[in-house]
């Protein structure tokens, strides 16, 4: 693993020299908030082969407007209050990110990492419910976040993950992660996903390691 800590560290700063222009990144969060609602309705829509067609075309040439004003390198990862990487590209937090809910992370002044989210049928596994690879995703970036905040930030080397019972889709949730041991290199942190009843619906403990260097 030597050099993958530099490698990282290389790419943070070259995206950090990015200036970040609040006024656009609200733009893009509201044309990624828009693209996420035609990602349900591509699932849900009653349109017919003809219609489907029509507004095929139209994104195509939306993306080619798009794609002439050329692509640059991902938006910064500033790393802001408490330790939460506002990565606006991240599949977890990302705003600009359409695969991601995207799911606001605030750290305590215990250094515990807390969001409240609801997700939708873009992340449905079993009928109905939250698919456990988004849990899991969640959990991890949670985590990474509480291990961050505590000083001693990581790779993800491990996550043990217990599934207590279906995460329901649709509905509030809440999700915590706190650091509770530091062995040298490595941190482990315990996390939930809580359902509306107050009970967890998933628990973790992840343990995160910092490369050497
Ligand atoms: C600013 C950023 C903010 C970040 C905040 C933003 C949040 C982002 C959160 C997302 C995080 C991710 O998804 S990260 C992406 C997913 N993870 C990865 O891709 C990691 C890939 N794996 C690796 O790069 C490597 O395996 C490392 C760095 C994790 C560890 O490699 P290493 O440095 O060579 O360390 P290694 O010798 O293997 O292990 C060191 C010690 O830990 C022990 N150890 C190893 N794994 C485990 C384990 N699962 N559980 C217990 N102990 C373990 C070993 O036995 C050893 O003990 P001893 O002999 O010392 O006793």
């Amino acid at each position: 693993m030597t050099g993958a800590w530099a490698a990282m560290q290389r790419v943070f700063e070259e995206r950090e020299r990015q200036e970040i222009d609040e006024g656009r990144v609200a733009r893009l969060a509201e044309l990624a908030a828009r693209v996420r609602e035609l990602s349900e309705l591509v699932i849900l829509s009653q349109a017919d082969e003809m219609e489907i067609a029509a507004v095929t075309r139209e994104i195509e040439l939306l993306t080619a407007r798009l794609a002439a004003a050329g692509r640059g390198i991902p938006p910064s990862a500033e790393v802001g209050d408490g330790g939460v990487v506002r990565q606006l590209g991240s599949p977890v937090t990302g705003l600009l990110n359409t695969l991601a809910p995207p799911i606001e992370i605030r750290i305590g002044d215990d250094g515990t990492a807390r969001s409240e989210f609801t997700l939708g049928l873009l992340y449905e596994g079993p009928p109905g419910f939250v698919h456990g690879g988004v849990s899991a995703m969640i959990l991890d970036h949670l985590s990474g976040c509480a291990a961050s905040a505590n000083g001693t930030p990581g790779m993800t080397a491990g996550l043990d993950l217990r599934y207590r019972r279906p995460t329901p889709l649709g509905v509030p949730l809440s999700a915590e992660a706190k650091a509770v041991r530091v062995d040298g290199r490595k941190t482990f942190v315990d996390s939930r996903i809580i359902g509306p009843d107050g009970r967890a619906t998933a628990e973790a403990t992840a343990v995160f390691i910092m490369p050497t260097r």
